[in-house]
């Protein structure tokens, strides 16, 4: 019987929104959402733009999979799977995205010591537990070859990094989870903006981490 009707339109409705912020472009990237106890998830390597509610896959919280598209349709389960299983299982997520957004790309490239780090700015404050004056630390792990083998460095920097919502992989996206979708999604919007503006700081010469500091000696 199929079931979870509100997940499914939800990550189907998500995913088109993603697309335009440039999350999912390429196939790549995605939402899951674990509700009532079962994950849903899309099919891999499909335009995320344009999936169908049917294309929904649904797991149990060891990863089985309890329902599946059509067998005519040839998907199969998306590789970020064991990924986003890692942060229902370690963080007690209610959802995870996955954005190959150029703003995370381009902050995992520029951050030093495997860690993105900015402070004193608004946004920070849409990340559950931050204040204006908090310095923000993203994690950093280095890309692999395929998804699946990103899963035991995800851990490793989970399991260090007890306070993130978020791990950039360099070179290739970011993983960010929240409570539930709408948390998910303000973080990843946050998370997002503080990105580009690390990076459009970097291109005025200041640094994003020390931004009072600098503002401080200007003046001095
Ligand atoms: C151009 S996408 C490369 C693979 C990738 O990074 C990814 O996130 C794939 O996710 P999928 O859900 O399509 O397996
Ligand atoms: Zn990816």
């Amino acid at each position: 019987m199929n079931s979870g009707g509100e997940a499914k339109s939800l990550i189907v409705d998500l995913c088109r929104q993603f697309y335009t912020l440039g999350w999912v472009s390429g196939t790549g990237g995605g939402i899951s959402i674990k509700e009532n106890g079962k994950v849903y998830m899309a099919p891999s390597g499909v335009q995320k733009e344009r999936l169908h509610i049917e294309d929904i896959f649904v797991l149990d919280e060891q990863g089985r999979i309890l329902e599946m598209p059509q067998a005519e349709k040839k998907l199969k389960l998306s590789a970020c799977a064991p990924l986003f299983l890692k942060a229902y299982e370690l963080r007690g997520a209610g959802a995870v995205i996955h954005s190959h957004s150029i703003y995370a790309v381009l902050a995992s490239l520029i951050s030093e010591q495997e860690e993105f780090r900015i402070s004193h700015m608004e946004m920070i404050k849409g990340i559950r537990g931050m204040g204006y004056h908090d310095t923000l630390v993203v994690p950093i792990i280095k890309n692999t070859a395929y998804e699946g083998d990103l899963t035991t460095s995800l851990e490793q920097a989970m399991l260090k990094y007890k306070s993130t919502f978020a791990v950039l992989v360099e070179r290739h996206g970011v993983y960010v989870w929240g409570k539930d979708w709408k948390e998910a999604k303000t973080h990843a919007e946050c998370y997002d903006y503080l990105f580009q503006a690390s990076i459009e700081l970097r291109k005025l010469g200041v640094s994003s981490n020390s931004f009072t500091c600098c503002i401080a000696n200007n003046h001095t």
